[in-house]
């Protein structure tokens, strides 16, 4: 018999319905409701992919956030920058697996999808496929443990453990208040896609990529110039396959390419970085740079803000991405003084801030992060906000509407 991979923390009396496709048992177990199916086809981790549970939530529902980016793209960062938005630091779940992917706070919990993989590194090998492939992951327990944690549910979530390539033993995950699932397919699976309220698509430019590779797994892992292009060029045919065609679903899409304004410029330190936000989602409103709507080219380089070689391009307009209609954001070039940020924040307008000079604020509060003195840290930042925002609106119409129900 394996044990099923959804736990509930409702309260023993909630109303809860099982459906399976064979036959479903449940116990209690520490408070929470355990449910058992017996299964012929049980998975590695002694888990099942087809349990549904359906439980009557309490009052708060997560907001399920997603974020794509290959590895290597900035993923850790842009989410340290999120949970500051909220305040508090993210941790691992306290007294468990000390190589656990997941960074919990007091509103948010971060889920690493490579903990979806089904294939360890040697099964990998094995049958010669990366972990970009998707059978190389499991996205039916994906959709089922998102939809659990969405509705409330907590779930009993398989561990990738990048130290051994190993699946480790599961983690209990309680549904937080605003759930991000970030790595490489959070908008692959339709199923998936459509449980996320709000989506992001970092999508890091080849040279760009390379430049950071470099930084990283040779400065800092000892990998040779050698091998770093070998595992680029390995994982492009499936990056392209699998990853990149995400972007067309984010309802924002960090795009970091070269700069325009150094001629052939090839070191990849100064970049341009567009921040590409769809019209019509629910709930956000995408940033504009003086007139909504207008396109508008910015050399903030005068007066109140130091512009050394080769200064700062601010970009606003309307464009269309994959048939759909967007506003575009782009910043080329990098701030001296990050202080002075708050000269360009104040030209901006619909940043979801609380205060004025919040942007400037954060990004100060987060100088030494990756990317905190050109566009890519900016925009995250942004789109952080963003999410607050969002999150705030979902929150405020779920506790307007009984309200107005009992007003009727
Ligand atoms: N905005 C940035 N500007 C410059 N370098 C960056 C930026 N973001 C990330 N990097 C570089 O890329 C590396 C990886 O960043 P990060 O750990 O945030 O990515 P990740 O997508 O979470 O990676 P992984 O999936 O491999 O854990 C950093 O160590 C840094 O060298
Ligand atoms: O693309 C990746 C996402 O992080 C990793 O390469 C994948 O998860 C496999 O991990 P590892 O190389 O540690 O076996």
């Amino acid at each position: 018999m394996a044990v099923c991979p959804v736990y509930t923390t409702q309260s023993l009396n909630s109303t809860c319905s099982v459906s399976t496709p064979s036959k479903t048992h449940f116990s209690s177990h520490h408070n929470h409701l355990v449910f058992y199916r017996t299964s012929k086809r049980t998975s590695k981790r002694g888990g099942s992919s087809s349990c549904v549970i359906t439980c009557s939530a309490g009052d708060s529902q997560t907001v399920v956030i997603g974020l794509a980016a290959d590895s290597g793209c900035g993923k850790s960062t842009f989410m340290r920058r999120l949970t500051s938005v909220f305040g508090g630091a993210a941790e691992p779940p306290k007294g468990g697996n000390p190589d656990s992917n997941t960074l919990i706070s007091d509103m948010t919990t971060v889920i690493c999808l490579d903990d979806y993989h089904s294939l360890d590194r040697t099964g990998r090998k094995e049958k010669g496929v990366t972990a970009l492939d998707p059978r190389a992951n499991d996205f039916d327990l994906m959709y089922e443990q998102v939809k659990a944690l969405k509705s409330g549910i907590a779930v009993d979530k398989p561990i990738y453990n990048h130290v051994s390539g190993l699946l480790d033993p599961p983690e209990l995950i309680k549904p937080p208040k605003i759930l991000v699932i970030e790595g490489l397919h959070p908008m692959f699976d339709e199923r998936v896609r459509d449980l996320l309220d709000f989506s992001i698509y970092l999508d890091i430019s080849n040279e760009v990529k390379f430049a950071w590779k470099i930084q990283r797994d040779m400065a800092e892992r000892g990998h040779s110039l050698e091998s770093i292009k070998a595992s680029i060029e390995a994982r492009k045919p499936d990056f392209d396959a699998f990853i990149d065609p995400q972007k067309q679903y984010a309802d924002a899409v960090i795009e970091v390419l070269p700069t325009q304004l150094i001629p052939d410029d090839n070191e990849g330190k100064v970049l341009r970085v567009r921040l590409i936000m769809k019209e019509g989602v629910e709930h956000f409103s995408p940033v504009y740079l003086f007139d909504e709507g207008s396109t508008i080219s910015w050399i903030p380089c005068g007066r109140k803000l130091t512009c050394s070689y080769p200064g700062i391009k601010f970009s606003y307009g309307p464009d269309t991405y994959f048939g759909h209609e967007v506003s575009v954001l782009e910043m080329d070039g990098q701030f001296d003084r990050l202080d002075e940020l708050i000269y360009v924040e104040s030209h901006l307008s619909n940043l979801s801030t609380k205060f004025y000079g919040e942007v400037t604020q954060q990004m100060l509060k987060h100088a030494d992060f990756p990317g905190s003195n050109n566009g890519t840290g900016l925009f995250q930042t942004i789109v952080g906000l963003k999410i607050r925002d969002l999150y705030e609106q979902i929150t405020a119409s779920k506790t307007a509407a009984p309200l107005q129900a009992t007003k009727a």
